[in-house]
């Protein structure tokens, strides 16, 4: 990467069901795994599809050509080259799996450990395999051979000693990253056992990762089984695409197409493995939730009843298990759909370890006009976050909209391919997230983070990225652009990285602004200034604002309307006024009770008699 990585909160890639859908629609997926299915049925069923014996040889039909009982010809020995190549595919490829199984038996594990538990095990572990790494795999594989034998199987196992490294390193790096965070921790203070943990947060962190290495390094196994054949290294009387090769190689010059279908097979099954890779990298990182015509469906089933307009009555919204929604006569609560922003009966669920389903947020109804900023209030774990990831389509793993509708500017992001979704970040939609620190790579400096997002998605040049991100930088206040534009994350303050972060949101020209508690990291001081910034900026750019927040005093501070969560529903919504002088709903009256800007100020310490001497 030339640029940094664009400023956007980090979401975590991994496996959702329906990858092997995504994967099949993804046209290079579909064409390698296709390719691949085809040889590796073609070598299951050698004996069934072979014209000939593989052992057997004619001296008479040496380099024959192509008959209809042996379509492929001869080769110098006078054996049937079709044959050498079903049965060469199954040793071939019987090698790669050997290799393999070897080094995700090693590798997986060792980098489990290693990267969970670090300590002793991660310093010895390292070590050797470093030091496997150092070593030349062909003269490791030269003198395997020379001391046990020339057995291709042993020599594979040898290999799959050889590429562990590449599971180990892979593993015990994002194991090492996922053993920190937060969910860990909590897990762990939860009671949960080691092993638990391992297999419920850290597995599903890796598995996305190991598949995609698997691609990459079966063909890396193939290619150098292959080379070792090649060189006359392995067991000469298997047939194997390398022996293939070798022997039509010394054939060069009398019959130089015996060496057009090894090198076939071998290119076609390496560039297929490579591909399938790519291709399951996009299926995995593809993050698309369930399409639109099954939600359309659950919907129909359960669609909202309208509320009239400027009513104050109490209404249920389905799948919220009766909860009555107090309403404040809003266009949310009357039917009538924002344009900018409008989110109705929306139900977030996750798929929970042991199967089944969790709903987190049930039936919400939410909206947001242009140049409006609409707070989003609630006791933590009431599903604010899960509301407006959903609207930013980021939900974690195992997180997906299971019922309603979200409309971003008139279309509807539910079901939406996530490649159209992720051209709406960004330039119609933007976020801003709670921990600025953490959402700014500190390998890149803060202007080359800046700078990518817009080139990409305005199609800029360098300079004019540099040019407006120098622009943005003075917008959200920074006294000193071009040095904060040169410095790294670390060198700048958290307020100036929250600053940085409205820039990047600000910087492709969004229509709506998702900020989730985004003052709550700084200090009192920095966040009045934040604040005063984002209000600035919402009425210079006439932006809509979704402001996911706890605090009663920002919502009075800056909001026109205020939806109140609790336990994933909406139970109050209305202006900012409405709701908090004349509260309808007894939870938001306990939410403003909780306030202690009214509650009388602790006396002063005195000194107890005791003390007193
Ligand atoms: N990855 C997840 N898997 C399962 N449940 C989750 C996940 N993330 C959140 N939840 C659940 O969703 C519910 C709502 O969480 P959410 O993060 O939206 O709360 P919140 O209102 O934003 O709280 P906070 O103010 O503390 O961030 C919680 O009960 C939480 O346990």
């Amino acid at each position: 990467m030339s640029e940094g990585a664009p400023i956007a909160p980090a979401v975590p890639a991994a496996p959702r069901t329906g990858t092997v859908r995504r994967l099949l629609r993804h046209p290079l997926g579909l064409a390698s795994a296709a390719v691949l299915a085809a040889i590796v049925l073609a070598v299951l069923f050698a004996p069934a599809l072979s014209p000939a014996d593989p052992g057997v040889s004619s001296l008479r039909d040496a380099f024959g050509g192509p008959s209809a009982g042996h379509p492929l010809g001869f080769d110098s020995a006078g054996r049937d080259i079709l044959t050498r190549l079903l049965y060469g595919g199954r040793n071939t490829l019987g090698g790669a799996v050997i290799a393999l199984s070897v080094a995700l038996a090693l590798g997986v594990p060792g980098g489990l450990l290693a990267g969970y538990y670090g300590g002793w095990f991660d310093s010895a572990a390292s070590w050797i395999v470093n030091l496997v790494m150092a070593l030349p795999a062909m003269v490791v594989l030269l003198a395997s051979r020379a001391i046990l034998g020339p057995t291709v199987w042993v020599l594979m196992v040898v290999l799959g000693f050889l590429v562990t490294p590449a599971f180990f390193r892979l593993v015990r790096g994002i194991v090492a990253s996922v053993r920190n965070e937060l969910y860990v921790d909590a897990a762990k203070v939860s009671g949960l056992r080691d092993p638990r943990i391992v297999v419920r947060h850290v597995l599903i962190v890796v598995r996305a990762p190991i598949i995609i290495q698997v691609a990459l390094v079966s063909g890396i196994a193939i290619g150098l089984q292959a080379g070792l054949e090649f060189l006359g290294i392995g067991s000469g009387d298997t047939p194997t695409w390398g022996a293939m090769l070798n022997e039509a190689f010394k054939n060069i010059q009398r019959a130089p197409s015996l060496m057009l279908w090894p090198g076939l097979a071998l290119g076609l099954t390496s560039g297929a493995l490579v591909l399938l890779a790519a291709a399951l990298r996009d299926a995995l990182e593809d993050r698309g939730t369930a399409p639109a015509s099954r939600r359309r469906s659950r919907r129909a089933a359960s669609a909202t009843p309208a509320i009239p307009a400027g009513s104050a009555v109490s209404a249920v919204s389905p799948g919220t298990g009766g909860t009555p929604q107090v309403t404040n006569g809003t266009p949310a609560d009357a039917g009538e759909r924002a344009g900018l922003l409008s989110v109705r009966d929306l139900a977030v669920s996750y798929v929970l370890p042991g199967g089944g389903t969790r709903e987190v947020v049930h039936g919400v109804d939410l909206d947001v006009r242009a140049g409006e900023i609409v707070g989003l209030v609630g006791e933590s774990g009431s599903g604010k976050t899960q509301t407006a990831f959903s609207i930013l389509g980021i939900l974690p793993e195992g997180g997906r909209v299971s019922r309603g509708s979200v409309t971003v500017g008139g279309e509807e992001i539910v079901g939406m391919p996530e490649r159209r979704h992720r051209a709406l970040r960004g330039s119609v939609v933007a976020y801003v997230p709670q921990e600025p620190m953490s959402n700014l790579d500190p390998a890149f400096t803060v202007g080359s983070q800046l700078v990518e997002p817009m080139r990409h998605k305005l199609r800029i040049s360098r300079a004019e990225a540099v040019r407006r991100a120098l622009d943005l930088l003075s917008q959200v206040e920074i006294a000193d652009p071009r040095r904060t534009f040169d410095s790294y994350p670390h060198e700048i303050s958290g307020g100036m990285a929250q600053r940085v972060l409205i820039a990047g949101a600000m910087s492709c020209d969004p229509e709506l602004l998702v900020a989730d508690e985004p003052t709550t990291a700084l200090d009192v001081m920095v966040q009045a200034e934040v604040l005063g910034l984002l209000r600035r900026l919402q009425r210079e750019r006439g932006l809509g604002v979704l402001l996911v927040t706890h605090n009663l005093g920002v919502v009075a501070d800056l909001c026109d309307r205020v939806a109140v969560m609790r336990q994933g529903r909406i139970v109050e919504t209305g202006t900012a006024e409405q709701v908090l002088h004349a509260p309808r709903d007894p939870y938001t009256r306990k939410l403003l009770g909780a306030v202690l800007d009214d509650a009388p100020a602790r006396r002063p310490w005195q000194p107890s008699n005791a003390e007193v001497v």
